[in-house]
């Protein structure tokens, strides 16, 4: 029996004219960033600052060429690292909380929760805009990054992508998107 192809394989139900889509895993171990934050709770529970090795991975579906690869997904370990790179050694705040006030005064943030204000130095802290800093919160943000321009490379065909992202052995948070239509 040689090789089966649409043609001489007996259950192909699979037009050769249809759309073929694949799905490439990405989960090295560089993909990380090292972070400070506290989790809020509620307008008067939050967490005492700390820090984690957050890492992240992601699922990318797209359409296989006529090459018979979605598209270098070096491409992919390249845009996930920068996200990674962008986000590593600080203070990570959410920019979008209810409960967390945020102002600037010089060259720090004061962040006013429940009473109380929290000093940071700017040059050490990122201000995101999302609403905690949760893995929800980060792997929707790091999901967004990659979604805006053509952080993952100009060819590819893109139908779907999720980001996962890990406080810490078996707990993590992940954010997909679909193409609508
Ligand atoms: N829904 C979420 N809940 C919590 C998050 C989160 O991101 N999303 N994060 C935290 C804290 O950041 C905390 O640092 C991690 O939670 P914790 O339960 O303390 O887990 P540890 O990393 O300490 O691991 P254990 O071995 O389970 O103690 C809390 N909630």
């Amino acid at each position: 029996m040689g090789i089966m192809t649409n043609d001489n394989c007996p259950n192909s139900t699979t037009p050769a004219t249809d759309i073929r889509l694949a799905t490439i895993r990405i989960a090295k171990e560089y993909l990380k960033f090292s972070a400070a934050h506290f989790t809020v709770f509620s307008a008067t529970d939050r967490e005492r600052l700390h820090g984690h090795n957050f890492t992240v991975s992601a699922e990318i579906t797209a359409q296989v060429d006529s090459n018979g690869m979605t598209t270098n997904y070096r491409l992919y370990k390249d845009a996930l690292q920068h996200c990674c790179e962008a986000l590593d050694e600080y203070v990570l705040l959410p920019g979008e909380s209810p409960y967390l006030d945020i102002t600037q005064d010089n060259d720090q943030y004061l962040a006013r929760f429940n009473g109380r204000t929290l000093v940071f130095p700017m040059e050490d802290t990122l201000v995101l805009p999302i609403r905690n800093t949760t893995v929800e919160e980060f792997s929707y943000y790091i999901l967004q990054q990659l979604l805006v321009g053509k952080a993952l490379g100009d060819n590819v065909d893109l139908w779907a992508l999720s980001v996962s992202v890990s406080s810490g052995p078996g707990q993590s948070g992940e954010s997909t998107w679909q193409r609508q239509g």
